[in-house]
């Protein structure tokens, strides 16, 4: 087993910032959360470690405490923290000139101070925009008991008037890795044009995700406008993707062979802990190098974001599958169509997808335990569907009715093979070659309990399974995730000539800012039960508690 998988399944955190342990707060929590869950929501390890905060607040000063530590926390890493002397040249990034006016800039770069097109490094975006009155407001986030308000500011993203890398000098490399996510071809070219941009001319992709690192026989693959210009024409990833891969010192080995001082990760919760360990290595060995992440997970679980790019995608594409469902359903006599959707610990899609469509009745997501039997079960509701509607639509997610947390750390690896009352699927303890646990199928499980209990109290029953995941996971970006993708990628360059690294970028409150990778990583974003959202979806379908 390699470093990196060794480090995933032993539950081993991987190296982090020492600077960035907190006396105030553990990693990962920008607050506690007092709302009361109903109880048949999934037990979470993190809801035990945010009890166990040790904010005293009493301390009349605890509001300027917890904003200092927050501040801390969200600073984001830069190369003059361990090279203090790094030298700047004027940005050569300027809309006013788009021609480049040397090939190779003896006459200075091509900067205009007078342009206001430059972002302040003091810029600030507030990550919370709602002030909860009470602690019982719906979906409320509180820090306090009293629902204090705390502004939280995070790192405006864009590009700076100053600049730490000469383009001359940058090597810089795209890697995509995890599964597959509409819209990585989109980021991959705006990374590239926006290079270009700024004068770069040595660029390359690196091969099938991290193993492109080391694996014998993947080449680099050179990038330039020209190469890229159309491939947001279609799904999946140009450099190609892959799971596991070799150690961080291996990785870091190769940067340094290949001379690459700029990398673009643009991968999930588990990549981007990856690119940390990276950044964190390269620090360690004092090698000037830049590690900027986009993150990509059509699962859309990654924490502090509106949302990551391929989702709305995905949404889309979803309601495709849950139509035909639908269809056949409503075609049928005592019809009933199950749709399984991507969600391996968050269940966003199917709600989403459920709130889109109209035509879902149940959905299951993997942060809301529910019952298959018994009489409050969703199949005697199902039959009481079948009784009132004639047909039914169930929409679930593939992490429903499994403990789901993905092992990125040690705190979450605790409850990975815990076993709940809700745990529907026998488990396997099998992992795939990232650490990640390899579900049973809950929609196929689903579907044959269905048949066997309508079989069973003797009511016919025509239940047509579809399973449209890999469908959409290939599809192009839409229009809106082009351009969510095309301003990720131009700030993610953006970021890394500023001289950030071990940072990522992501949109916020419609807004474009600048994370410390592991603020984003520590646990995977979900649906929250007492969200307004989930609320919608509850009364969108009329399901009740599966409990
Ligand atoms: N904790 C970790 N530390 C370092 N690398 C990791 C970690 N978890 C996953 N990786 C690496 O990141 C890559 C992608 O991870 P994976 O979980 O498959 O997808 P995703 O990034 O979409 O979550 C793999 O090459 C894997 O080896
Ligand atoms: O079959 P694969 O390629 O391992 O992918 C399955 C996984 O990919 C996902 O769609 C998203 O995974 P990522 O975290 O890599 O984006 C999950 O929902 C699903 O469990
Ligand atoms: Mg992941």
């Amino acid at each position: 087993m390699d470093t990196l998988s060794h480090a995933i399944s032993s539950g081993v955190a991987l190296p982090r910032s020492s600077s960035r342990s907190s006396p105030l707060l553990c990693h990962g929590f920008g607050s506690l959360n007092f709302r009361t869950r109903r109880t048949h929501t999934r037990s979470r390890v993190f809801a035990e470690i945010q009890r166990n905060q040790s904010i005293d607040f009493n301390d009349p000063d605890w509001k300027s405490k917890f904003q200092w530590n927050f501040e801390e926390r969200f600073n984001i890493p830069h190369l003059t923290d361990v090279f203090p002397d790094a030298s700047t040249i004027p940005s050569t990034f300027c809309l006013r000139m788009r021609t480049p006016v040397s090939e190779h800039f003896a006459d200075g770069y091509p900067s205009d101070e007078e342009w206001h097109g430059y972002i302040n490094n003091n810029d600030r975006v507030l990550l919370k925009v709602i002030h909860f009155s009470s602690p019982t407001s719906a979906g409320a986030e509180c820090i306090d008991p009293n629902c204090t308000w705390v502004e939280q500011w995070v790192h405006r993203a864009g590009p700076r008037e100053k600049i730490y890398f000469k383009p001359e000098e940058v090597k810089a490399a795209i890697v995509t890795c995890g599964g597959l996510c509409p819209g990585l071809n989109d980021v991959i070219r705006h990374i590239v044009i926006t290079l270009e941009i700024y004068g770069v001319k040595n660029i390359v992709g690196i091969p099938f995700g991290y193993r492109g690192f080391s694996d014998e026989g993947l080449a680099e693959m050179p990038l330039s406008r020209k190469v890229v210009q159309n491939i947001h024409l279609s799904g999946g990833s140009l450099l190609g993707v892959s799971r596991g891969g070799p150690p961080v010192s291996k990785i870091v080995d190769s940067l340094k062979e290949r001379g690459i001082n700029m990398l673009f990760v643009l991968g999930g919760n588990g990549t981007h802990a990856g690119a940390n360990a990276i950044h964190d290595e390269c620090r360690a060995r004092k090698m000037r190098v830049a590690i900027v992440g986009v993150p990509k997970t059509i699962d859309n679980d990654i924490l502090m974001m509106d949302k990551t790019f391929g989702f709305d995608t995905a949404v889309e594409e979803a309601q495709r599958a849950i139509n035909s469902a639908y269809i056949e359903a409503h075609s049928a006599y005592h019809g009933i169509g199950i749709v399984k959707l991507m969600g391996r610990s968050s269940g966003f899609i199917a709600m989403h997808a459920s709130l889109a469509s109209g035509q879902v009745d149940i959905c299951l997501i993997p942060e809301v335990h529910f019952n298959l039997h018994g009489p409050h079960g969703v199949l005697r509701h199902l039959k009481y569907l079948i009784e009132t509607k004639g047909s039914a639509v169930v929409c679930v997610a593939e992490g429903a009715g499994q403990e789901s947390f993905v092992p990125l750390n040690n705190m979450f690896v605790i409850s990975r093979f815990s076993h709940s009352n809700f745990d529907l699927l026998q488990k396997t303890n099998a992992t795939d070659a990232s650490g990640n646990i390899v579900f049973g199928d809950i929609g196929v499980h689903i579907q044959q309990e269905t048949k066997k209990y309508f079989r069973e109290i003797g009511v016919p029953a025509d239940v047509k399974y579809i399973d449209p995941t890999y469908m959409i996971r290939a599809v192009r970006a839409n229009a809106s995730d082009g351009i969510l993708c095309t301003v990720l990628g131009q700030n993610a360059v953006h970021g890394a000539f500023a001289g950030y690294s071990g940072i990522t970028v992501g949109i916020c409150n419609t807004h474009y800012a600048y994370f410390p990778i592991p603020e984003v990583i520590s646990h995977p974003r979900e649906v929250d039960p007492n969200s307004r959202m989930w609320h919608r979806c509850l009364t969108s379908t009329g399901q009740p508690d599966f409990i």
